[in-house]
């Protein structure tokens, strides 16, 4: 048969299959691999830019190493499209995403090449590096790497693997894949030295010293070295950074050049050494122009336009939540000049770019770092200042002993921004922000609001800032508010005051977060069965208003809590109250509405809420059955 015609990575099902090509047809496979990635993600949306800069990496990656016994760790995961496409996925490359497709991340369940998940940064020199004395002491030599990039080594984490890795023997290579870039340019000083390790004076004056360099490598590289003038420059020790912490630094190399890369990593591959840093230096966007172009290399996109690179935009007529509080704190900082805003290298998904152009000094991108930014944020606040930390809930995760030990214990006035509060929708379980409700309302003394609309965003962003007597938190979702008026500046609230925003009886429906809406349509529903329900809109988990709480309990029949949070959040605080009070030992039927205590899998945020029984049919249904109503049996009074 001519396969002169058939695209060669047709004929890649598996990284062996790579293992009788030439170079030039691995470059092959490697263009053809970047055309079905970019592809691909038009369909589906997702990472794309950091896949488009791995794509001659992985390649190389797979054409040298015995994938999967030798272990391949992606840090984040979010470039692991081309290796998913490499590793006997390709068939299912356009569901990435979606309900029931491939994962955005890497995830074990899903492939054996994949033998970590991630979705978090920082995470893979760590578990590298547990796979590689796992293996020593199990006896079975096989070669660990772990990928990492320069915006994930701004991570302690990434250090503190480092540190114990560079003491020990084990057989680990680290992949520094540096494209100068996070999600937005990086910042901090790690930034700097990498770049003056790429092209600084001190690389540049090093290059002719190869052959005393290559002394210190390892037996088979410094042999190897010695034949190959190319790649001994591509040699820089004495005194990395990297080196000091005992790793074989190798680089920086270009991660573009096929060549290169086999070349060094084939050597690799045969030294017998401890730990290796390898700096590859590639471009996030790489080989589609729109990415190139784009000030953030297309690293999140939506379903796009491969000719022009045009992204749909989906439409709305409300804010995002997450522009309305950005809005919301510059004009709290234009009224008090102790505002000051925290993020950890989101600073586009927190909205606090918009902050950065009217603030510059007053906002302070720490790189992937939300345990730093926590503490960070308490020091200035025992200075005066009036730090609102803004970080995703599911990364807030990260900094929980920060957030009690150096900022409660000590009653600090933190502000925590929680953006990202409740299902993600495509990201999956590892970004879901279920938990914050919970992780935080267990801390003594800490002040947890939920918003309702994006009206009540905005009078929590001033009530945070007005709130000096200890940490608060207010959290919001992904996504669009309802389209509420909002004014131009937030009132501030009543600490632990929730609000009735109707009065009924027999029901009483008690409103935690923006399931508002929902709590709403559901009670109109409810009306067209002849209900009459109270509407509670609590406001506050902690200081919970138990008055209002007693007051409810005591007039209903039917109380059913609703909160875009998992067990231990609101629901779980109003049951304690009520049960400790006696509140549920009479006539009262209580129904805690929540995010069910299982990881969900990515799918549409709306089939999440409809699962979950968090929509207003789920609303609805849940008073129904409690009352004991059978919904075929009575019929409705007005078409809901
Ligand atoms: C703990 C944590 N904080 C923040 C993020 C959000 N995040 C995902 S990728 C990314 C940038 C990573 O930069 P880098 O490692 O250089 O990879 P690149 O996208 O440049 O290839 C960030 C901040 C995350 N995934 N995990
Ligand atoms: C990989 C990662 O962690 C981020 O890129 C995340 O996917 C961003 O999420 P948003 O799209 O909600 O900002
Ligand atoms: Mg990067």
């Amino acid at each position: 048969m001519d396969n002169s015609q058939t695209p060669l990575l047709d004929r890649v099902s598996a990284p062996a299959d790579l293992k009788s090509l030439s170079r030039d047809e691995l470059r092959q496979v490697a263009d053809e691999l970047r055309a079905e990635v970019i592809d691909a993600v038009s369909v589906t949306g997702g990472h794309l830019g950091a896949g488009l800069g791995v794509v001659e990496l992985t390649v190389a990656l797979h054409a040298t190493f015995d994938t999967p016994h030798d272990r391949l760790i992606w840090d984040v995961g979010h470039q692991a499209y081309p290796h998913k496409v490499l590793t006997g996925r390709r068939d299912r490359i356009r569901t990435l995403r979606q309900k029931d497709g491939l994962s955005g991340f890497t995830r074990r369940a899903e492939s054996e090449y994949d033998p970590f998940g991630a979705g978090h940064s920082s995470t893979s020199i760590s578990a590298g590096l547990g796979m590689a004395v796992a293996s020593e002491l199990k006896g079975e030599k096989r070669n660990v790497i772990a990928v990492i990039g320069d915006g994930a080594m701004s991570a302690g984490m990434a250090y503190e693997a480092m540190n114990n890795a560079g003491a020990m023997d084990a057989r680990l290579i680290v992949i520094l894949n540096d494209n100068d870039m996070s999600i937005a340019p990086p910042t901090g000083a790690m930034r700097s030295y990498l770049a003056k390790l790429v092209s600084g004076p001190v690389y540049r004056g090093f290059r002719d010293t190869a052959k005393s360099i290559t002394e210190k490598m390892p037996k088979l590289i410094h042999e190897t070295a010695r034949k190959t003038e190319e790649f001994a420059r591509s040699f820089f020790t004495g005194g990395t950074l990297f080196e000091e912490l005992g790793f074989f630094y190798v680089g920086p190399i270009d991660g573009h050049n096929l060549n290169d890369l086999l070349d060094v990593l084939q050597n690799v591959r045969d030294a017998e050494s401890g730990p290796i840093l390898i700096h590859v230096v590639t471009k996030k966007g790489k080989g589609y122009g729109p990415a190139e172009n784009s000030a953030d290399k297309y690293h999140g996109v939506n379903k796009f336009n491969v000719i022009t690179g045009a992204q749909t935009k989906p439409q709305s007529n409300a804010p995002s939540y997450t522009s309305v509080f950005a809005q919301s704190l510059i004009e709290e900082a234009k009224a008090d000049d102790r505002v000051v805003a925290v993020t950890a290298a989101m600073p586009n998904g927190t909205g606090l770019d918009k902050f950065a152009e009217l603030f510059p000094t007053r906002i302070f991108d720490v790189g992937i770092a939300e345990q730093h930014a926590v503490t960070f944020a308490a020091g200035m606040a025992t200075e005066g200042l009036k730090p609102f930390c803004a970080i995703y809930s599911t990364f807030l995760q990260r900094a929980y002993d920060q957030v009690i030990h150096d900022v409660a214990v000590q009653g600090l006035p933190v502000r925590f921004a929680i953006d990202r509060a409740g299902y993600v929708g495509a990201d999956g379980p590892t970004h879901a922000g279920n938990y914050d409700a919970a992780y935080l309302g267990a801390i003594p003394g800490m002040v947890v609001m939920a918003a309702g609309d994006e009206a009540e965003l905005r009078h929590m962003v001033a009530t945070a800032a007005a709130y000096d007597e200890g940490p608060i938190a207010f959290r919001y979702p992904r996504g669009d508010g309802l389209g509420v008026d909002l004014p131009p500046r937030g009132t501030v609230l009543e600490i632990g005051k929730g609000r009735i925003l109707r009065e009924g009886k027999s029901v009483a429906l008690v409103n935690f977060g923006t399931r508002l809406g929902e709590v709403i349509a559901a009670g109109e529903k409810l009306m067209a069965y002849g209900l009459n329900p109270t509407i509670a809109d609590m406001r506050f988990l902690k200081p919970l208003d138990e008055t209002l709480l007693a007051r409810l309990a005591k007039e209903h029949e039917v109380l059913i809590t609703i909160e875009e949070g998992g067990i231990g959040g609101f629901g779980s605080h109003a049951a304690t109250f009520l049960s400790s009070h006696g509140l549920l030992d009479g006539k009262l039927k209580f129904r805690p509405l929540m995010i069910p205590d299982v990881f969900t899998e990515q799918a549409g945020v709306n089939d999440m809420y409809a699962v979950a029984g968090l929509d207003r049919a789920g609303i609805v249904a849940t008073t129904l059955t409690t009352l004991g109503i059978d919904t075929a049996a009575v019929p409705r009074t007005t078409k809901a």
